[in-house]
């Protein structure tokens, strides 16, 4: 049961016209409001830079949100009741006298204050101090922003350190979606309620792991950001790392936000670096070429909308990861992500060891190891593949490789699973910081980040064509054949 707490809030969305707050915020609002989790007085200001009336902007949201909530979640009145808390304000974030209309809004309104900075990062600073200045913030106003925090290192310390001039840590609430996704926080269940999995988890026992995070989807009209951040900045320094961490991390001693936040510190400050002698064998970036998805054809990275043709930016990357630790001595971890590979599919594979000593059939010593399956998404669930011997009295001691199954979706007979941005507004609203990012994840995931792209830019390396629709460059095959493994297929 969870303790009661007052979630009376208001979220003022600065950027709240923005393609976030219309793909996602809204309509994570719509299923908090129908979920009956918006307290009775919280209200939610839109704040964005052009001119419209208030009538425009709920019109605008009303359409949004429709289009993203399948029919069977919708209900008229949950539309309005959350439309009739929305209001708008008309602010250039650059101007201190346009903040003094929310000093009005709020007026001696109890809410807590959440302020949602749904904008370039380069503005959280100015934004904070706005707020500051214009008295519009105070001790217990709780701050959201979004990923990236910065472009590198540098960047990244330039932003937390403006914000932390007007607000403290505990204040700040910084965004990698993934911690929201029902199933990456239930990394931490798995792990850590299940002595079956606590005790196996280690080098004595697992051989490798494999975290892959494919998407179907090029960089969807995005190419000024996309093409500015590529792939390891866009995915792999925020959530292949945030899921590398929950993966490696020693058992936190509570489910505290500081519990779980220094053992995942402790994993990043392990990373080996890519070093310039790995990178050729630990390091390949790829960028689409024309080709077919979800059975279109579609046009490659330097023919989207806006491309500079020269551009060598990634939009795939794997990568041998190696954690220097106890735990994890000798155990690589290989993660990839890109973008127009053949499906959306995120999922992490462990693979255990094989039994020390071998008695069965030597053609079938290749199957002779469990793995684990953990879909995230979607489908989103489990597979146990152990060995059982084959049934038939003519198959003598064969082996066969089975899956034990755990389908979330059937087994606990959830209608639907909670969008990633609903559980993290809910956990803001509530004041909990667990699933959010602290100052000092960024930076370490920053300082091994910066260490790759300082070490490719040095090595000149350029990104390895793939079709559209493939699962990256060959490259990336020989990355992990290279060690005798290959990546996992659900055959
Ligand atoms: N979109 C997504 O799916 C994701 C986005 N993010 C992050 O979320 C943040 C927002 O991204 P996104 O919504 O895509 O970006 P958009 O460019 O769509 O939205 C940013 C908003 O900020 C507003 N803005 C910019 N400058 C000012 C200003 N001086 N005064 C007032 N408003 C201003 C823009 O207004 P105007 O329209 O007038 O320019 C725009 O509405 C970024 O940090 C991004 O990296 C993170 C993960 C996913
Ligand atoms: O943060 C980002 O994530 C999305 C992928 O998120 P998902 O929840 O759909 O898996 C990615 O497309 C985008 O480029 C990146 O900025």
């Amino acid at each position: 049961m969870e303790e009661r707490i007052d979630t009376r809030s208001d979220l003022m969305i600065f950027g709240g016209l923005g393609d976030l707050a219309r793909r996602k915020l809204f309509p994570a609002l719509y299923h908090l409001e129908r979920t009956g989790l918006l307290a009775a007085d919280s209200r939610v200001l839109v704040l964005a830079r052009r001119a419209h009336s208030v009538d425009d902007v709920r019109e605008q949201l009303a359409s949004d949100i429709r289009r993203r909530v399948p029919d069977s979640d919708w209900d008229d009145g949950v539309l309005s009741r959350l439309l009739a808390r929305v209001d708008y304000l008309c602010l250039d974030i650059n101007r201190l006298d346009d903040y003094q209309p929310l000093v009005r809004w709020r007026g001696d309104c109890e809410n807590a204050l959440i302020v949602y900075m749904a904008t370039p990062p380069s503005l959280y600073g100015v934004i904070a101090r706005q707020l500051r200045d214009a008295g519009c913030c105070t001790r217990k106003t709780r701050v959201v922003v979004e990923k990236p925090i910065g472009h590198d290192l540098e960047t990244s310390r330039t932003i937390n350190q403006q914000l932390g001039e007007v607000f403290n840590e505990d204040q700040l609430f910084r965004i990698d979606h993934y911690l929201g996704k029902e199933t990456v926080q239930n990394l931490i269940a798995l792990r850590f309620a299940n002595n079956l999995f606590a005790s196996q988890w280690n080098q004595n026992h697992i051989s490798h792991v494999e975290i892959t995070v494919a998407e179907s989807v090029g960089i969807e009209g995005r190419w000024g950001y996309f093409d500015q951040a590529g792939q390891v900045r866009d995915m792999i320094q925020n959530h292949l790392l945030q899921l590398l961490c929950l993966i490696a991390m020693d058992p936190p001693a509570d489910l505290s936000a500081d519990s779980i936040r220094d053992e995942k510190v402790k994993v990043l400050k392990a990373l080996r670096p890519i070093t310039p002698d790995l990178i050729e064998s630990h390091l390949v970036r790829g960028q689409y070429t024309a080709g077919s998805s979800q059975g279109k054809v579609v046009p490659g990275y330097l023919e989207e909308e806006g491309a500079d043709r020269n551009s060598t930016t990634e939009t795939f990357v794997a990568l041998k990861v190696e954690i220097e630790n106890w735990r994890w001595a000798g155990v690589p971890f290989y993660i990839r992500t890109g973008k127009r590979l053949p499906e959306k599919l995120s999922q992490i594979i462990i693979h255990f060891k094989p039994a020390p000593h071998y008695i069965f059939d030597p053609d079938q010593r290749h199957l002779a190891s469990n793995k684990l399956v953990i879909r995230l998404q979607p489908d989103e669930g489990m597979t146990l593949q152990i060995l059982t011997k084959d049934q038939g009295l003519d198959k003598g001691m064969r082996l066969r490789r089975g899956p034990l199954e755990l389908t979330f979706s059937e087994a606990f007979q959830t209608d639907r699973i909670p969008e990633a941005y609903e559980r993290l507004l809910w956990e803001v609203m509530k004041g909990n910081q667990y699933l959010f990012v602290r100052r000092d994840e960024v930076e370490y995931a920053w300082r091994w980040v910066d260490g790759v792209v300082a070490n490719w830019q040095a090595h000149d390396d350029l990104p390895k064509r793939y079709a559209a629709g493939t699962w990256g460059p060959v490259a990336a095959i020989a990355l992990i054949t290279r060690d005798g493994r290959s990546w996992y297929e659900d055959a």
